[in-house]
């Protein structure tokens, strides 16, 4: 008989015949998640970037940081959040890129994440700290029904390999006053 753990139970947010978006709203304490966004916030060395658009440059609207999860200065909060999430997906996460939203202007576009920087069928795991914020998700073919999924402090979205083929996600900016936010992406970067 299949064995289901608790954990392997989380519904999936999209219904796709091998897509699967998963969300556990809680994998820490509200205290623990607390210190790893402060710790997080002061410790990293947040960079303002600016792209290409439209053959005009423009400035990300977030902060950004990465970092190898084997190299050196890494924050003790990465790794601590790494080791809550281990349990639930078993990933051997190689890279975290993190983003700090500062307000509701801040934002990221609809996109999937950069398949140059994902190992085929390996997740992405988005830890959510600080404010919460609305993440957009939609599929890339129709119909396109959009939902919409509230990312709390403290919570797991897990997105697979397939999920970025045939979905797109994205926090949209917010009129609402919201805090500062930071989400870490734990990736399986190719060699
Ligand atoms: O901040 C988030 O939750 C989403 C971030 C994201 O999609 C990304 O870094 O690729
Ligand atoms: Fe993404």
């Amino acid at each position: 008989m299949q064995q289901l753990s608790l954990i392997d139970a989380g519904a999936s947010l999209v219904d796709h015949p091998v897509a699967r978006i998963e969300y556990w709203p809680r994998i820490c304490d509200d205290a623990t998640a607390d210190a790893w966004f402060d710790a997080l916030r002061t410790q990293v060395p947040w960079r303002a970037d600016r792209r290409m658009m439209y053959e005009r440059e423009v400035a990300v609207p977030r902060l950004l940081a990465h970092y190898a999860l084997d190299g050196e200065g890494v924050p003790a909060a990465i790794h601590a959040a790494r080791q809550a999430i281990a349990g639930i997906v078993a990933a051997r996460f190689t890279s975290v890129g993190l983003n700090f939203y500062r307000d509701g202007d801040d934002s990221v576009a609809m996109h999937h994440d950069r398949f140059g920087e994902l190992v085929p069928g390996e997740p992405v795991a988005l830890v959510s700290l600080g404010a919460a914020r609305w993440m957009t998700i939609a599929p890339q073919a129709p119909p396109r029904t959009t939902r919409r999924i509230e990312l709390q402090p403290g919570s797991l979205l897990v997105m697979n390999y397939a999920s970025q083929l045939h979905y797109l996600h994205g926090i949209p900016k917010t009129k609402a006053r919201v805090g500062p936010r930071i989400s870490l992406a734990f990736r399986v970067c190719p060699a």
